[in-house]
């Protein structure tokens, strides 16, 4: 479902942050995406959701290439992807149930439509009781939840998530972690980068190591391999 060809990405500063990555990822598998800071692990996952385009190479999602589409196909791409970010990005003026539901409202789903799947999310992530509250009277776990529920709303096919766990204690972590293994076995592929060792050598998945823009290892079931 997920295809790298040969990608490469420099930044206008001259830095060469991937480097010839090839890489083929199925439908429903797990990913992590592991390696020390600055390793490239970032440009990487935003290449997958088209923030930024590679400056040579391929990425297909689903057969489509993600360097070929147009700026206004970009919107319809991004309903097969949902994204996830450390910092939870949500808005703080709208509540739980809106910040879910503005995610279908700019794709023009039916109000029924959206306020039958924005419950089904909420209640996946175990928050429909706070679907009146604001972001500020969550906590950061909570919050996270309420970002997972968001990026599922509309049935993607790849859930991409940059240090979705980066800000979290260890409980709130594995709250999180449960909620994206069962999005996993419902089918949807997800792929995340993450420093949390823990995590990845106690629930084993597929492992792409990234250091200097390459991949230096790809094992089924790998463990963490860097110190915490
Ligand atoms: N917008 C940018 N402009 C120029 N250089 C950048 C930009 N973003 C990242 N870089 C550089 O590209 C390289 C890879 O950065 P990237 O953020 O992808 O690493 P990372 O593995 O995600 O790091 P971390 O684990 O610290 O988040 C680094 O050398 C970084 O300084």
């Amino acid at each position: 479902m997920l295809d790298f060809k040969n990608v490469w990405k420099s930044y206008k500063n001259g830095v060469m942050a991937v480097n010839g990555i090839d890489l083929h990822i199925n439908k429903g598998e797990f990913v992590y995406i592991v390696g020390p800071s600055g390793a490239g692990k970032s440009t990487f996952i935003k290449l997958m959701y088209r923030e930024i385009v590679p400056t040579k190479g391929e990425i297909l999602i689903d057969g489509v290439n993600l360097a070929k589409i147009k700026q206004r196909q970009v919107p319809k791409l991004r309903r097969k992807i949902g994204v996830v970010f450390q910092d939870y990005k949500l808005l703080p003026k709208l509540t739980v149930y809106e910040n879910v539901a503005f995610a279908l409202e700019v794709i023009e789903e039916h109000p029924k439509v959206i306020k039958k799947r924005v419950m089904e999310v909420l209640d996946l992530v175990k928050l429909k009781h706070k679907a009146r509250s604001l972001p500020t009277e969550l906590s950061g776990g909570e919050q996270q939840r309420v970002s997972i529920a968001r990026s599922i709303c509309n049935n993607p096919s790849v859930v991409i998530a940059d240090e979705p766990t980066g800000n979290l204690d260890p409980d709130s972590a594995w709250s999180i972690m449960e909620i994206f293994d069962r999005i996993n076995d419902n089918g949807t592929t997800v792929v995340m980068a993450t420093h949390n060792r823990d995590i990845v050598n106690n629930m084993k998945r597929r492992v792409i190591a990234i250091e200097g823009g390459m991949i230096v290892r790809d094992e089924q079931r790998g463990d963490y391999g860097y110190e915490a």
